[in-house]
């Protein structure tokens, strides 16, 4: 593995054209998969896709290129100068950057409205100075000189967050530091018999996913973040990965962790299990910075897969997917990939696609008299006999349900090109549109009316004489209980007012899908932006007693101030 790039300020991947190689788990054999990132949509889109949206939107493709990262406005760093010289007593000089791209590259994260502040040359929201502790010791005693002196800490580890977790908004506006945890990423012990190992904080998929694999291990854990989150971040905002239905979100995979805290440091988790009251692990798991800093995670490995096995299979209709799902869901047979793309998403993938698989599978649904109905992608992976064994048990329920297998070229191409949208993200807003996604759960009976209310809200809020979103949807974890929903939105961007825009939008979303019965996010987390609608799915006491929590950790309140709990 090649070192990982920093991700650029105003966009995904880094900055030169050429983008990390990236290898899967597994994929030693097979030479793994180079992205690169396109300088252009008419490069990075096939023709028929621009026509299609244009079409679908009322989009007129217009240059609307970010400033110049040089041009990015940001003020002076605040921060005292005893603390800058404390700071530099207990980390070290090199530790501690108030320098401009230092703050700048820690400004936000890569959620739709950051990347429009960025883009405009808004830097508002970059923290006064930058820190790198090495340790839990350096990062109990740098969180205790921040309490006793009023500085804000909000910790860093990818800056890949969707949901305003880094914007280290502050009710006192104190001055703040980005707390860097790339120095800790490494993975410090394996123990294979008990499938247990211990990593840093700031280590991301990639490496660890290289390191576990000399081991014959693997953590499976693949957000389309992958490539640059880490494993604190993953632990902080509760991720889930593409293959979560099969390995389990990243909860189910953290068997233990370190949070240090202003009153102290908190070691968490006893595995194989333990019964010693409530789980205090859990309180960790989703924190968002607010209650301390993960600074060491103990993980649940698995042996790296010898099989591996991806293919497609075509509904005609949505209801008929979800009822083929549900179905496999309750027999607990759901495969460790699923994705269920809706009408909309699967015809513009299968356009979005170009090319001659493209076409083979145009040329497979004519054969079999169906419209592009709805796509399924399926994975399994394990030892040979239980991949074989899990996907005959799978097979028989989804003809019952009218599917239509659709290949291995299907599966296998959306496997290999399965971390490469956020890059079009970048070209798509060069052209003038809004691209974000958004996400929640539901149980499988509340499941199609919560998609029936995102889409009318978003349909509402977004459309404009002449104009009309285009929303994307796709089921991607199951559970015996529901799935998640995900969707991905492009609508025209309101060039006068493409914050207020998206806003309101969000926020019609937000209300509809939790009056229809969805969870406020499945795997983004809290953050800034679904402080608003915390109660509504916690209640006023779940607050109180979060908040309490709080007090105990940080009666400061200097721990990422601006996330997870409503002011
Ligand atoms: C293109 C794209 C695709 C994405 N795909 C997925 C996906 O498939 N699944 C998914 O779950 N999410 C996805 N996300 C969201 C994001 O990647 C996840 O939330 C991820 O877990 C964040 O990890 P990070 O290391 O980048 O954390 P950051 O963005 O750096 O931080 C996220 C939050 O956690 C806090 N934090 C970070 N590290 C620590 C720590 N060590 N201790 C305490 N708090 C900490 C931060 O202060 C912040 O509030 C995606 C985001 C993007 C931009």
């Amino acid at each position: 593995m090649s070192e990982q790039p920093e991700l650029t300020v105003q966009g995904w991947g880094p900055g030169s054209s050429r983008v990390a190689t990236v290898a899967e788990p597994g994929d030693a054999a097979e030479g793994s998969l180079e992205l690169t990132r396109d300088p252009d949509l008419a490069t990075a889109l096939p023709k028929a896709a621009r026509r299609h949206l244009a079409g679908e939107l009322g989009w007129e493709p217009r240059p609307t290129p970010p400033v110049a990262v040089a041009d990015i406005r940001l003020a002076p760093s605040r921060l005292p100068a005893d603390v800058h010289d404390a700071l530099v007593a207990l980390l070290g000089a090199d530790h501690v950057r108030t320098d401009r791209e230092a703050r700048l590259r820690r400004a936000g994260g890569k959620s739709y409205l950051d990347l429009l502040r960025r883009r405009e040359g808004d830097a508002s929201d970059a923290p006064d100075a930058v820190v790198l502790p090495g340790s839990t010791e350096q990062t109990a005693a740098l969180l205790a000189l921040c309490a006793e002196h009023g500085v804000v800490v909000v910790p860093f580890g990818g800056g890949t967050s969707v949901v305003g977790g880094l914007s280290g908004m502050d009710p006192d506006d104190r001055p703040s530091l980005s707390v860097d945890l790339s120095r800790m990423a490494a993975l410090t012990d394996v123990d294979v018999a008990s499938s247990l190992v211990t990593a840093g904080p700031g280590m991301r998929g990639p490496a660890l996913e290289e390191a576990l694999g000399a081991h014959g291990l693997t953590l499976g854990h693949l957000p389309q973040s992958w490539e640059y989150a880490t494993l604190g971040g993953y632990a902080a905002t509760r991720s889930a990965g593409q293959s979560s239905t099969g390995v389990g979100r990243f909860d189910d995979l953290v068997a233990g962790l370190t949070l240090a805290t202003p009153s102290g440091v908190l070691e968490l988790g006893h595995p194989p299990a333990s019964a010693a009251g409530p789980d205090l692990l859990g309180l960790a798991l989703g924190s968002e910075g607010a209650l301390g800093i993960i600074t060491g995670l103990r993980l649940r490995v698995r042996p790296a897969p010898r099989a591996r096995l991806y293919e497609g299979w075509s509904f005609r209709t949505w209801a008929d997917g979800l009822a083929g799902l549900q179905r496999l869901a309750r027999h607990d047979l759901l495969p460790d990939v699923v994705r269920l793309s809706d009408p909309d998403e699967t015809r513009a993938n299968l356009l979005n696609a170009g090319g001659t698989g493209a076409r083979l599978l145009r040329g497979v649904l004519r054969a079999r008299r169906r419209g592009e109905g709805c796509l399924l992608v399926v994975g399994w992976e394990g030892l040979p006999q239980v991949v074989r064994a899990r996907r005959r048990a799978v097979l028989a329920v989804l003809r019952e349900h009218g599917a239509a297998r659709v290949g291995r070229r299907v599966g296998e191409s959306w496997r290999r090109h399965r971390f490469a949208a956020p890059y079009l993200r970048d070209r798509l807003m060069d052209a003038g549109l809004l691209v974000e996604t958004l996400e929640t759960a539901a149980t499988w009976t509340a499941l199609p009316a919560v998609y029936d209310a995102v889409r009318t809200a978003l349909q509402r809020s977004l459309g404009r004489p002449g104009k009309r979103p285009l929303l994307m949807t796709h089921v991607s974890h199951g559970y015996a209980t529901g799935a998640s929903l995900y969707v991905t939105v492009l609508a025209d961007r309101d060039d006068d007012l493409p914050l207020q825009q998206w806003l309101t939008a969000k926020r019609a979303a937000t209300e509809a899908l939790l009056a229809a019965g969805g969870t406020l996010t499945h795997h983004h987390a809290v953050g800034a932006d679904h402080r608003p609608w915390l109660e509504r799915e916690v209640g006023p006491l779940g607050v109180e007693v979060l908040r309490a929590v709080k007090a105990r950790l940080d009666p400061q309140g200097i721990c990422n101030p601006g996330v997870l709990l409503p002011d």
